[in-house]
């Protein structure tokens, strides 16, 4: 069983134990006092066609399977509110449970304290996860395509734009590029880990991004340490990042975002 099969079971197993407090009639209620999604495609620079600058996609994020405890995060509310201060464009919020220690409780915690769009970062395997996303105020969800048959991928997107909401679609290869773009996604992350061996190779990036045509925003995901890493991606066609265990380990993430933002927006100008 690899890494990411491993944890879906576990995230199945939780999901299970969820929908027996809570039925999917009960979660559509919820839904519906929620206020409208925020455009978290135009917050991320999609509807800008000169995209001049990096978009920062920061990450709550207490825990890895790979590197094990990356920070207390006592307020995830307060780091959420210094990563917006610090220029960042949406908030990923990890609430996947067993092995990365979130939790919905940290989702409504983080979308209570920004004015920016927020993302349930999860290993979304039901579409009852979409609507528990929205009820609790997510603006996007997570959909990886290696997780996903093409169907699921198709009829996930749809839940996911039917409750006015966006999704990252995250990549890892050629050919789920391909799978990504024929379901019509908006965002495409193309993660830099491998989900299932955990290796990071910060090199796949430049050689995927070309395979993403003009109109999705192409994000990279994982493996940004400092500003060499941020000025690799934006320089390789990057238009947003995503970064987590950088931010949390940093006692300064708002200063960070703006470093990060800067060397970006200056990759980009010169390529
Ligand atoms: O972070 C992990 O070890 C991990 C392992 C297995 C599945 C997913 C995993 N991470 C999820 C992510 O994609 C990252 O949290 C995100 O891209 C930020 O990465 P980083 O900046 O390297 O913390």
């Amino acid at each position: 069983m690899s890494v990411l099969q491993d944890i879906i079971a576990g995230v199945r197993e939780d999901l299970d134990a969820r929908k027996a407090t809570l039925t999917l009639a009960q979660l559509q209620g919820l839904v519906a006092q929620q206020r409208p999604a925020m455009d978290a495609f135009a917050a991320l620079g999609g509807n800008d066609n000169a995209r001049a600058d990096l978009k920062v996609i920061a990450e709550v994020k207490r825990r890895s399977p790979s590197k094990g405890d990356l920070a207390g995060i006592a307020d995830p509310a307060a780091l959420a509110r210094q990563y917006e201060e610090g220029g960042a464009s949406v908030i990923s919020v990890l609430t996947e449970e067993r092995r990365f220690g979130g939790s919905l409780a940290d989702l409504d915690a983080v979308r209570a304290a920004v004015g920016i769009p927020v993302l349930r970062k999860d290993f979304t395997c039901d579409p009852f996860m979409i609507w528990e996303a929205r009820a609790h105020g997510a603006d996007l969800v997570l959909l990886i395509v290696a997780a996903l048959s093409d169907e699921e991928l198709h009829d996930y997107l749809a839940l996911t734009h039917q409750l006015g909401m966006n999704a990252v679609v995250e990549t890892h290869t050629a050919e789920e590029i391909d799978r990504a773009v024929a379901v019509g996604a908006k965002l495409i992350g193309i993660n830099v880990r491998n989900l299932k061996t955990l290796e990071v190779d910060r090199s796949i990036f430049a050689a995927l991004a070309g395979n993403i045509p003009a109109g999705p925003v192409v994000i990279a995901e994982s493996g940004v340490r400092d500003v060499d890493d941020v000025r690799h991606y934006a320089a390789h066609g990057a238009q947003a990042i995503l970064v987590g265990e950088a931010l949390v380990k940093d006692a300064t993430p708002l200063e960070r975002i703006s470093e990060f933002k800067a060397a970006g927006a200056l990759a980009i100008s010169s390529r």
